[in-house]
């Protein structure tokens, strides 16, 4: 019987041993997606305990947590609520959590960022506290070391086109510091043309552009701006929630129409919100197209459904799920809006709902080209597929409908520092399944074919897709 955790961790034969200790584990990090707070790094944040720095943010700890029985307060915070009883109720909660990545995340980032390996429990907690709080208060432990002992080359947050960016800007002036910590261009706000947020943001736009608004091109313009402004601080990467993909055929005089009467206050069909969407996400894949960046559409997932909480607790809180929805013809008839337009950017199409990755992986297949290996990518397993058998699932339907050699790997998409070892989690995962390749003699024992393969999804293909 294998021991829990050791250096063989989900490691099943020889040839995943030497693929992941001799390829994947020598490759740093490039975390093309996540939503860490550019302040922290600017600032080098140092975490008072153990419950700020695991808690505070992780929206899939709270789920766990909720489902274990655990009171709000506890989850998130509240009146009297010391941070030790937070961290004591997740303590409670990890042993339930088994089977669950979580159970392996939260063991794995106890190993590797403080040398803890008790096993997570009540009657632990207490030692466990100790031990991780006293090396929180070391000297070294701060955000900016995290990044630079996980190997961490690259990090691509997440931003409003109205962000300032200015500790982006004030992190490429820190000396001994090696990693790149980038904008991406996220401009859902300003693509949800139905909801209470888009009128302030569209002010909001006009602030940080200094540009009038008042028409769709006006209002495109400015858009463009902040594109310009994004590039010039080193950003290479959008991103969109597409939570329904939608499409129709329209033209600048339908949308600028929309827009007025959005501007207006007056109400919006779904076919004018469908309208609207096409042609700005239209000139926005232009847009990005010609600036050789990268878009990410971000499919089905069901956000907020929980309004109660919501209300109290706001978005990103851990009520969200997998949204599902007509995907195949208005997906495409957009990627080729898109590609008729300038040609389509590299693009990662991801989704939330796994019985879209046969669809996503042979959409992928009607726009590769331009020269660009893997132009178009399937988006790693995300949020709640970023599990063993989730990650397994994206790995063959890539490798079944696409080139599994040309994909740009995995990503944390986390608010954590300490998720970093979701990394070494997918590379262990996919070192195993080619090692198991090999051994049923359905893949040759070929080092240089398969370390290659290994050390290029896990860095070398994202270092050159990205352009970073
Ligand atoms: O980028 C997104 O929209 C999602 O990843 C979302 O932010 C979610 O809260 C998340 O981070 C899941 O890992």
């Amino acid at each position: 019987m294998k021991t829990f955790m050791d250096k063989d961790f989900m490691l099943q034969n020889e040839v995943a041993k030497r693929l992941y200790h001799d390829y994947a584990a020598k490759q740093p990090i490039i975390d093309y997606h996540c939503h860490l707070n550019p302040q922290e790094i600017y600032e080098d944040k140092r975490f008072g305990n153990l419950a700020e720095i695991w808690l505070y943010g992780d929206h899939y700890k709270w789920r766990a947590m909720r489902a274990n029985g655990i009171e709000e307060a506890l989850v998130t915070g509240g009146p009297g609520v010391e941070d030790y009883d937070r961290f004591l109720a997740w303590a409670r909660t990890v042993p339930e959590t088994l089977g669950n990545p979580l159970y392996h995340w939260s063991h794995l980032e106890l190993r590797r960022y403080f040398g803890i390996e008790e096993t997570i429990n009540e009657a632990n907690a207490p030692i466990i506290w100790e031990k991780a709080n006293a090396v929180l208060r070391s000297e070294s432990f701060s955000v900016r070391r995290l990044i630079r002992e996980q190997q961490v080359k690259v990090i691509c947050t997440t931003d409003d086109p109205t962000d300032t960016l200015e500790y982006h800007l004030g992190i490429q002036g820190i000396e001994d510091f090696d990693c790149l910590v980038l904008p991406s261009f996220r401009p859902d706000k300003g693509l949800e043309i139905r909801r209470e947020t888009f009128l302030p943001w569209v002010r909001k736009l006009e602030a940080s552009s200094g540009m009038s608004v008042g028409t769709y091109e006006a209002f495109l313009a400015a858009l463009d701006s902040r594109i310009d402004f994004f590039a010039k601080v080193g950003c290479k990467v959008s991103d969109h929630a597409l939570d329904q993909v939608l499409y129709a055929e329209t033209s600048l005089e339908e949308a600028s129409a929309i827009y007025a009467k959005a501007m207006d206050g007056e109400p919006l069909t779904l076919e004018d919100e469908r309208k609207y969407k096409t042609y700005t996400l239209i000139h926005l894949g232009e847009a990005y197209s010609k600036l050789g960046w990268t878009m990410q559409l971000h499919i089905h997932a069901s956000r907020n459904n929980n309004s109660r909480m919501f209300k109290l607790l706001g978005p990103d809180t851990g009520y969200d799920s997998i949204h599902d929805g007509e995907l195949a013809y208005p997906l495409t008839k957009l990627l080729d809006a898109i590609d008729a337009k300038a040609g389509l950017p590299r693009t990662i199409l991801y989704s939330l709902n796994p019985k879209d990755y046969e669809v996503l992986g042979t959409v992928m297949g009607s726009f590769q080209g331009g020269g660009v290996p893997g132009k178009i990518q399937l988006g790693s397993a995300w949020w709640f597929n970023d599990t063993k058998d989730g990650m397994l699932e994206q790995l063959n339907v890539l490798a079944n409908f696409g080139l599994l050699s040309r994909f740009v790997g995995m990503l944390t998409d986390s608010r954590s520092f300490l998720s970093y070892p979701r990394h070494e989690y997918f590379r262990r995962i996919l070192c195993n399944m080619l090692g198991e390749w090999v051994e049923r003699g359905e893949a040759p024992d070929d080092r240089e074919l398969l370390g290659g393969m290994v050390e290029n999804i896990c860095y070398g293909n994202a270092k050159r897709y990205f352009g970073f």
